[in-house]
Parts: structure tokens; C-alpha cells; sequence
């Protein structure tokens, strides 16, 4: 190999992603992808993209004791990559609070605030603290950086960061914040590289993973977003329920005499596609099953995404392009299907059978809206960032 190895993690609900990039003298190239998995026992370690491909069964038993994991995780890499020409270690932290504007290099104090935001995405951020610290246990020399997800966000109004709640409390923090910054960057770029004319309108992207939210962006800026204060928002995900009357809060608490982790367990990882189907979180069974659970659990979850396009696109005064990515966006012309159905009044219209393909360009010549499928790449824009702090050399 000819430059230094940077390894960067994305830490998700439900998996971490982990990218190698080979980089120096100004250039920057993935060699490596691959991905721990901690839905299943026993944990798993999938390399999909470098020299070979493999899974394997990690002995560490949860993804509590990261040094473990992650020794292990080390021990398959060096197998086929260099480890020892690691340059350093870059991150996806969800929460970026109000200060995060932008990657930071991690040191104590921006490590004490990233942990001070773990209440607000406890499904991540406890998981992303765990692997700085187990990295800096194992690997102390090494600089590591963290890219957020909030930071893309910064660029919308204060009507459209603000909650209707008594203004101080704006003041101190509690704010429409947004997620998923990274990859809506991600297409940001790509997208002004295959229709810059595009790329300069008013575009809606539906990022539709595990965790799913949707960005309104004019000019590649950020002007709303489904998801705010916490990942809970917008719409229903695989096992979150999306916005939801805060007054059936108030009565778990209360009538049900629910406690806050009873109720945290609940918002978080029970309802959603999960908890209305009764069946899976995953769109691929749902859509293979014939329960009418099944189909009331994606029905429920094209009519939220559609509304909230309606809704952005009222942000937006208008609409010229949607586009649809991550796991559900990219492999699923099903639910992308029964999305372009529901926005007919807002003049799009479906091309079947490139929908069916994952082509890139899914509507149709007379369709009012650009409708289009773009693989994110989240990876990429952690590696682009961290260089960005410690430079190619
Ligand atoms: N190859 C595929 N075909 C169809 N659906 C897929 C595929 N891969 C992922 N999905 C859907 O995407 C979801 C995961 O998306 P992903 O963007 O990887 O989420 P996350 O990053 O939040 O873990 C799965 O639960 C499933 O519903
Ligand atoms: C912000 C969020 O929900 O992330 P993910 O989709 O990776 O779970
Ligand atoms: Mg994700």
C-alpha cells in the first residue's frame, strides 16, 4: 500500500458500518468496507468489499465490552490489510447538539460533550462513545475525528429549528436539531454532479433506513427536516414510532404508570414497522408476508412519508426533485412505488419498470418531479471530513 490506512466507523441503530480508505499525497480511495452486526447472536463480523470477502463469528458476547470486539475485529482486518499503517480513526456520532457545527478532532473535552448528548439519541450515541474509548485504549497514539450528523442542518430558518414551546427554552438547547446530515451532504455532491441544474432547485431526499428521515434542500442547503430534537421524530422507522401526540406520553406515564425507560423502550425499539406489523422491523419480510398486520405496517409507513413530502414541499414553495436512498430508498421499488403513488397530485408520476430495476432516474418523461434513486455513501463524506482536519500527508 502506498499511503496510510484511515478507518472510519458509522455507527447506526442497529450496526456499525466500518470503511477502510487508503489515503496520502492529496488522494483519498476506499479499499476496505465491511460490518459488525449486533442484532444477531453471536455477534458478526461481515467484510463485503476489499481483497476478500468473509463473515465470521466474533467470541466477544456484546457489543458492551467494545475492546473485545474490536481486537477481534482488528485480528481479521490484519489478515488482509496493514494495520500498522493506520493513519487514523474517523467517526459518525449522531448527536452534534448546539455546538458541533462542523468534524472536530476528538480530545477530552469534545468527547465529554458528545457523551453529555447521549440522552438525546440513546440508541447511538452510548455505542459511538464506547468504540472512541476502546480505540483510545487499544490504539492511544491514534487521532480520531468525529463527523455529526446534526452539522448539515445548521442552515434552517429559527421558525423551522424552533418548537412551540416557551422561548427560553429554545434559548437553552431544546431545538429542532436533524439527523442523517452526512448522507444528505453525501447527495448534495452526487446529485450536483448528475444534474447540476437540479441540484440547484428544490429537492426532497428520503433517506429510508432502520432510522429513516427525510431533508428539504434548496440549493444543496438544508431548509427542513422529519427528524429534530431526537431520532423519535417525523416519521415511523423500523422500530421507532415517528411523531406521535406527545399527549400519549403524558398518559403511559400516568394512567399506565409507565416508567421513563419503560416508556424510552417502547418510542424506541418497539413500535415502528416492528411494533404495528407485530411481525419484523425489516421491509423484506414485511413485503414477503401475507398477515394484513404486514401490509397495515407499510401502508402506514408510505402515507407518513408522503405527507411529510407534502409537508416539505410547503417549506420548500414547491418541488422539483425527490430523491430516495439508503437500505429501504435504494432496494425497495415496493414502498418507493406506494410513496410516488400517494404525491400524483403534486404531479409525479412513475416509471414501473425503471423503478423496478433501482435505475437511476424512477419517474416518468411527464412527471413534474425529478424522481430519482441514489446509492448514500456516508463513509465517504467521515473520510473526506476527517482529512479536512488532519490533512493528506
Ligand atoms: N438489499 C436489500 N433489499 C431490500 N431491502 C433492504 C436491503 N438492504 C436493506 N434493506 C432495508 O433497509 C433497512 C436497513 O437500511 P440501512 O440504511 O442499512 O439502515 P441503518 O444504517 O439504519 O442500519 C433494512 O431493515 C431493510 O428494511
Ligand atoms: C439518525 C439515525 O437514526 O441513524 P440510523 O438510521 O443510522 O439509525
Ligand atoms: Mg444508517
Amino acid at each position: 500500500m502506498d499511503g496510510k490506512l484511515l478507518l472510519t466507523f458509522n455507527t447506526g441503530s442497529s450496526t456499525v458500518k466500518v470503511g477502510l480508505f487508503e489515503y496520502g499525497s492529496g488522494h483519498l480511495r476506499r479499499i476496505g468496507k465491511g460490518m459488525l452486526d449486533f442484532n444477531n447472536r453471536p455477534l458478526t463480523f461481515h467484510l463485503t468489499e476489499g481483497p476478500h470477502i468473509f463473515d465470521v463469528p466474533l467470541k466477544a458476547e456484546s457489543s458492551e465490552v467494545m475492546t473485545e470486539v474490536l481486537e477481534e475485529t482488528f485480528e481479521w482486518l490484519g489478515e488482509h490489510f496493514d494495520l500498522s499503517s493506520i493513519g487514523a480513526v474517523a467517526h459518525r456520532v449522531v448527536h452534534g447538539g448546539r455546538d458541533f457545527n462542523g468534524p472536530v478532532r476528538i480530545d477530552e473535552a469534545s468527547l465529554a460533550e458528545i457523551e453529555a448528548l447521549t440522552v438525546l439519541a440513546p440508541l447511538h450515541q452510548p455505542q459511538i462513545v464506547r468504540l472512541i474509548n476502546a480505540i483510545r485504549e487499544l490504539k492511544p497514539h491514534l487521532p480520531q475525528t468525529a463527523s455529526f450528523d446534526t452539522a448539515f442542518h445548521r442552515t434552517m430558518s429559527e421558525t423551522t429549528q424552533r418548537f412551540a414551546l416557551p422561548r427560553g427554552m429554545f434559548d437553552e438547547g431544546i431545538r429542532r436539531y436533524g439527523f442523517h446530515g452526512l448522507s444528505y451532504k453525501f447527495i448534495t455532491a452526487e446529485l450536483a454532479r448528475r444534474d447540476p441544474e437540479l441540484a440547484k432547485g428544490r429537492v426532497i431526499t428520503a433517506h429510508l433506513g432502520s432510522g429513516a428521515s427525510l431533508c428539504a434542500m434548496e440549493d444543496g442547503k438544508s431548509r427542513d427536516t422529519s427528524m429534530s430534537f431526537t431520532t423519535l421524530d417525523g416519521i415511523p422507522m423500523a422500530t421507532r414510532c415517528g411523531a406521535i401526540d406527545p399527549g400519549v406520553l403524558l398518559h403511559l406515564l400516568t394512567e399506565r404508570s409507565m416508567s421513563r425507560p419503560a416508556v424510552e423502550d417502547l418510542l424506541y425499539r418497539r413500535s415502528g414497522l416492528l411494533g404495528v406489523s407485530g411481525i419484523s422491523a425489516d421491509t423484506r419480510a414485511l413485503i414477503a408476508s401475507d398477515a394484513k398486520e404486514a401490509k397495515e405496517a407499510l401502508d402506514l409507513f408510505t402515507f407518513r412519508i408522503a405527507g411529510e413530502v407534502a409537508r416539505q414541499t410547503a417549506s420548500l414553495g414547491g418541488l422539483d426533485g425527490l430523491v430516495f436512498t439508503a437500505g429501504i430508498g435504494e432496494n425497495q421499488p415496493i414502498i418507493r412505488a406506494a410513496v410516488m403513488n400517494r404525491l400524483g397530485f403534486l404531479g409525479v408520476r412513475i416509471d414501473p419498470e425503471a423503478n423496478a430495476r433501482n435505475e437511476g432516474v424512477i419517474s416518468a418523461p411527464d412527471s413534474a418531479v425529478k424522481v430519482m434513486v441514489i446509492r448514500t455513501d456516508e463513509e465517504q463524506v467521515i473520510a473526506e471530513e476527517a482529512l479536512s482536519l488532519l490533512g493528506t500527508a
